[in-house]
């Protein structure tokens, strides 16, 4: 049975999955999926070819646009197997698609590999879009920060890499 959180409005179905509008701007195109059950990330195709020289990115359509509720966001990761084998990463990792964006998801693929041209077609799985709770601050400010164990300490304060 369908359930709606007071708070957000957000509607769950009888396998507590949330209920997300979504519109196929490419009718001929799977809509987003999960691989597995359990999966984080659905994955989003691109809607185009693509070929991508070493260092080059592209912003690619995905053919798809969705309406999260309030209180939700949209993560676009990129896939670790196609990080792995062919370098293909995400210049903006993770996208953040902002709960009110109407717009088609795109996602701003780059080939990290240094010698060797990717090619992509159209509906290859190209990124993964996780979707999660997310809060929303009202910033105060104050004229002092209460203290913590770790102050001020950052960008390697704990040390890198032990080397032999
Ligand atoms: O990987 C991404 C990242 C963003 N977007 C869309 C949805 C998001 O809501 C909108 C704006 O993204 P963001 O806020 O990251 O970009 P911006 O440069 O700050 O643009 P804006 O001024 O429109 O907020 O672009 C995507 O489709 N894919
Ligand atoms: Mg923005």
């Amino acid at each position: 049975m369908a359930q709606t959180d007071a708070r957000t409005h957000a509607r769950t179905d009888s396998s507590h999955a949330l209920e997300i509008a979504l519109l196929r701007l490419d009718a001929e195109l799977p809509p987003p999926a999960y691989a597995h059950p359990g999966d984080a990330g659905a994955d989003l195709l691109t809607a185009v070819d693509v070929t991508l020289a070493p260092g080059e990115r592209c912003l690619v359509p995905t053919g798809v646009a969705i309406a999260l509720p309030e209180g939700f966001v949209a993560l676009v990761h990129p896939r670790s197997g196609l990080a792995a084998r062919h370098g293909l990463s995400i210049v903006n990792t993770p996208g953040t698609v902002d709960a009110g964006y109407r717009g088609e998801i795109k996602v701003l693929l780059i080939n990290l590999d240094p010698a060797d041209t990717i090619r992509l077609r159209r509906g290859d799985r190209i990124a993964q879009l996780v979707i999660q709770r997310v809060e929303r601050a009202r910033f105060v400010e104050v004229e002092a920060l209460p203290e913590s164990v770790r102050g001020a300490g950052g960008y390697g304060s704990t040390g890198g890499f032990s080397r032999g």
